[in-house]
């Protein structure tokens, strides 16, 4: 019996090896029949094990294998590699599309622009793998973890939220926001400048804080400041910075604290973390019921205030959800709170519905938008030319004028033509916060693309990816003036150069096609009609076709009215307090206060380097970070005497 036993354990190994093996030779099989290139791998990089020890194994694999032996395939198991490989590895291989062959499964990667724009308008036969996005259902289904009949139920709900009216009160509350950071930045001080240490934080803050107030409704105060009259006036509530009722945290530390343990909520069913006596599980089982908490009181507040009939409601997601829910179910019938819950298994929203789609909004409006704020303020200060261009800009548009009276249409049609606008556009090429795009060919049926003039056919069920970092340096698509200053390439798309979009900059000019159908929120151009548009499939920073960002128009808003309101009063530097004090800065003449600002530049280069993806690309905070400094606007110490 004993001697069976030991039979059956050792046999396991075998079975499992055997049946990896032939798993690999139908894959191999399946890649073949493409026609496309393919690179052999001998592990499936998304698998749990890969990504908790992945990094230790390649490291171990460059040490210790000679380069011939692993360069061309080991590259493609980070689960990095496009940021780290950028277009490079397209270059290398002499193609922009090719298969990875795996043990488990095969992957087709792309950063061809024509394949891609191929793939997001045919969402029937190249759907979401919403099986990888089940783990986003931590509230309930919503928009972003669903497909076919189910999601459009959701988009057509949730898009009345972002309407112009909603977007108008986005650029009001991003100047205010924008307004209360630099208060704590100056902490109330009337200084010419200051260092910052802690930008990256204030970013994900100044972000909380804006989608707080358009998600929710609620308005979330920097240290000092009051909730005034004005805000009541906006329909926005504010609900203290302590905790409510029976919540152990404030409204402000749920919303950020839930969004820190996304990992641990995703990764843990509800019932162990309950259980866990881990701090980190703890904290993650504190965040989701608090978090959950606030959320159904402030549902139960808006059916409320839609039951007395208030104008207000609808002017943030959660209000509009609640508004779609009610005219999509019973358009005669007025609901009272909790009722939307026995709607369940009819078409309109749930409850759990309502809360499902408020918290991807927080998801995926939060990072995102505080990570293109952080890169654009530290690429301004490595770029002080475009940084003079982009305040001068702002300047001519509202010159003194206090941002609290900048009006809407003006504003954001001046700001999205300009450099403000090709700022923010060339941070969304250079770093797009989300770096590859999921997709796959249908499970039903094979589907036929054309790469390249010459038709191949993908095997049902094929994962796709785009490879959003290579498309956004592809050489054939991007404008270039030359050889890069940051990596010696012979074209300059590593770079940083907010004036390519600008169209008398820009060397060629290609439409992009108009959009085909309206899958709800805003339906215009990637890029302002003022700007370089670029070839269909190859700007991608908010996908295309039906299942891009709902948030781009409000995520577009927010980004330029909080850089109009820094840079029309403020430049940002590179602090040096690594290499001189203050007072040694006071005394150097140019040449010396170049040399150190070199310095200062070629580390945040580095810096920036170590960016990751962790759902979005961005610095490991706690770990590295770029000292910057506020500095009043002619009172620069640097980037004055820097062309
Ligand atoms: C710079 C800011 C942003 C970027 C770069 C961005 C990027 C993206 C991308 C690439 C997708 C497609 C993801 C995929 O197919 O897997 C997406 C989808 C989505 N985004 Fe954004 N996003 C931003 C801001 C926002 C904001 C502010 C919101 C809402 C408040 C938002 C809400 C959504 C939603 C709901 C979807 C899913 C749409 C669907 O599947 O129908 N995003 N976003």
């Amino acid at each position: 019996m004993v001697s069976l036993l030991v039979m059956v354990v050792a046999a396991l190994p075998l079975y499992w090896a055997f049946s990896k093996f032939t798993r690999f030779r139908r894959n191999l099989k399946d890649a073949k029949s493409t026609g496309l290139p393919y690179v052999i791998q001998p592990v499936y990089p998304i698998t749990l094990f890969w990504i908790i020890s992945g990094k230790l194994w390649l490291k171990l694999i460059n040490k210790t294998w000679p380069d011939s032996w692993h360069k061309s395939w080991s590259k493609f198991l980070s689960p990095d590699w496009s940021w780290n490989e950028l277009y490079d590895a397209h270059r290398e291989l002499g193609t922009d599309t090719f298969i990875t062959v795996s043990p488990v499964t095969n992957m087709m990667w792309t950063a061809d622009p024509s394949v891609i724009h191929q793939i997001t308008t045919r969402q029937v036969g190249f759907p979401k793998p919403i099986k990888d996005y089940k783990v986003l259902d931590i509230y309930g289904r919503n928009v972003v973890t669903t497909e076919g009949p189910e999601w459009r139920m959701h988009r057509k709900a949730t898009a009345p939220g972002f309407n112009e009216t909603n977007n108008s009160l986005v650029f009001t509350e991003s100047v205010a926001q924008a307004q209360g950071m630099i208060r704590k930045w100056m902490d109330g001080e009337e200084k010419s400048s200051r260092t910052l240490n802690d930008v990256p934080a204030d970013c994900m803050r100044v972000a909380l804080h804006i989608i707080s107030a358009m998600g929710f409704g609620v308005r979330l105060l920097w240290p000092g400041d009051e909730f005034s009259t004005g805000d009541k006036d906006s329909g926005l509530i504010h609900m203290g910075d302590k905790p409510l009722g029976e919540h152990t945290m404030s409204f402000e530390k749920a919303l950020s604290t839930v969004l820190d343990d996304i990992f641990v909520l995703m990764l843990t069913p509800r019932w162990l973390l309950k259980i866990a006596p881990m701090k980190r599980a703890k904290r993650a089982w504190e965040s989701y019921k608090n978090w959950k908490l606030y959320m159904e009181e402030l549902l139960e507040k808006k059916v409320e205030a839609e039951l007395a009939g208030e104008k207000t409601l609808g002017m943030d997601i959660m209000g509009a959800l609640v508004k779609s829910a009610t005219d999509a179910d019973r358009p005669d019938q007025k609901k009272s709170p909790g009722q939307l819950e026995s709607n369940k298994g009819k078409r309109g929203l749930t409850d759990e519905n309502i809360i499902g789609n408020s918290f991807v909004m927080l998801l995926a409006g939060h990072e995102t938008t505080a990570n293109t704020i952080h890169f654009s303020l530290m690429e301004l200060a490595m770029a002080p030319s475009s940084q003079r261009n982009l305040q001068k800009e702002v300047c001519t548009i509202f010159g003194d004028s206090d941002p609290k009276t900048w009006d809407y249409a003006y504003s954001v049609n001046n700001l999205l033509g300009g450099m403000v606008g090709a700022t923010m556009n060339e941070m969304l090429r250079l770093m797009p916060p989300v770096t590859n795009i999921p997709k796959m060919a249908s499970a039903n049926q094979d589907q036929v693309i054309v790469v390249d003039g010459q038709k191949h056919t993908l095997p049902k069920g094929l994962y796709i990816n785009f490879n959003v970092v290579g498309a956004h340096r592809h050489p054939k698509c991007w404008p270039s003036k030359g050889v890069s200053k940051v990596s010696g390439k012979s074209d300059d798309l590593d770079d940083f150069i907010p004036e390519r979009w600008l169209k008398e900059d820009a060397s060629t000019h290609i439409e992009e096609d108009s959009e085909e159908e309206d899958f709800g929120g805003f339906t215009g151009k990637t890029s302002s009609a003022q700007l370089f548009r670029p070839t269909r499939g190859s700007f991608l920073p908010f996908s295309d076709g039906p299942r891009s960002c709902l948030g781009r128009r409000l995520a577009q808003v927010e980004l330029i009215a909080v850089l109009a309101v820094i840079f029309q009063q403020y430049s940002i530097e590179l602090a040096v307090d690594e290499w001189a004090s203050d007072e040694e800065v006071a005394n150097m003449s140019v040449p010396e206060k170049l040399e150190v600002y070199a310095k200062a530049t070629k580390k945040a280069r580095e810096v920036i380097r170590t960016a990751s993806s962790m759902i979005t690309l961005k610095l490991n905070f706690g770990q590295t970070y770029i000292p910057a400094r506020l500095v009043k606007k002619g009172e620069e110490r640097f980037i004055r005497y820097i062309e």
